[in-house]
């Protein structure tokens, strides 16, 4: 299987954090795990991505729980399909709400893991739980609310 967002439509594949079109983004890339019910997103953070020197800046890390929750809310709603895994598109979702818990300082250099879990699933909304971690490290916690797409946007 592919990553999630390789499955998005072009015109919703544009995103700073996470489009796979967008050559200045981040091109977070989040795989599903089926069996598991389970996300990952590796992110290594350049140099320049400093909150104080050592330590990734609190923006990045809130921009990766964010894509990576879309990407989560959007493996989960194609469970609900009856299309393969790996036969796109894959449905949209946008942020409602985002929290972020910096629990501690996340160390820059290290790739991070961002590892999630679907806590809920209606048809149209999905909360999603993420952690973060750094070296086996949990710095951040997150948790999202994302929310399909209405029909007929962008695409
Ligand atoms: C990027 C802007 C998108 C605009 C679309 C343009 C066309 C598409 C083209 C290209 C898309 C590419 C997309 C890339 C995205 C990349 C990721 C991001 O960066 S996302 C950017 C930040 N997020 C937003 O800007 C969302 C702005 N908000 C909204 O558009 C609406 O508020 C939306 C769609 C989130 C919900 O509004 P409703 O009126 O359609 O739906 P209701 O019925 O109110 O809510 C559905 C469920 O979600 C809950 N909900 C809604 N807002 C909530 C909130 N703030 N907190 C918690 N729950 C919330 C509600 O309680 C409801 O839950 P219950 O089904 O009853 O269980």
């Amino acid at each position: 299987m592919n990553y999630v967002q390789f499955y998005y439509p072009e015109g919703f594949a544009h995103c700073y954090g996470c489009g796979r079109l967008n050559p200045e983004g981040h091109q977070f890339k989040t795989y599903w795990d089926p069996e598991k019910r389970e996300s990952r997103t590796e992110f290594t953070p350049k140099p320049y991505h400093t909150a104080i020197p050592g330590f990734v800046y609190g923006g990045l890390l809130a921009s990766l729980v964010d894509c990576h929750s879309t990407a989560t809310g959007s493996a989960a709603l194609k469970e609900l399909e009856s299309t393969p895994w790996d036969q796109g598109p894959y449905p949209r979702c946008v942020t409602a709400s985002l929290e972020v818990q910096f629990l501690k300082p996340t160390p820059l250099g290290p790739t991070l893991v961002a590892v999630g879990r679907v806590l809920e699933r209606s048809e149209r909304k999905v909360v999603v739980g993420t952690e973060v971690y750094a070296d086996g490290v949990l710095t951040v916690k997150g948790k999202a609310v994302v929310v399909r797409i209405p029909e007929g946007w962008g695409g």
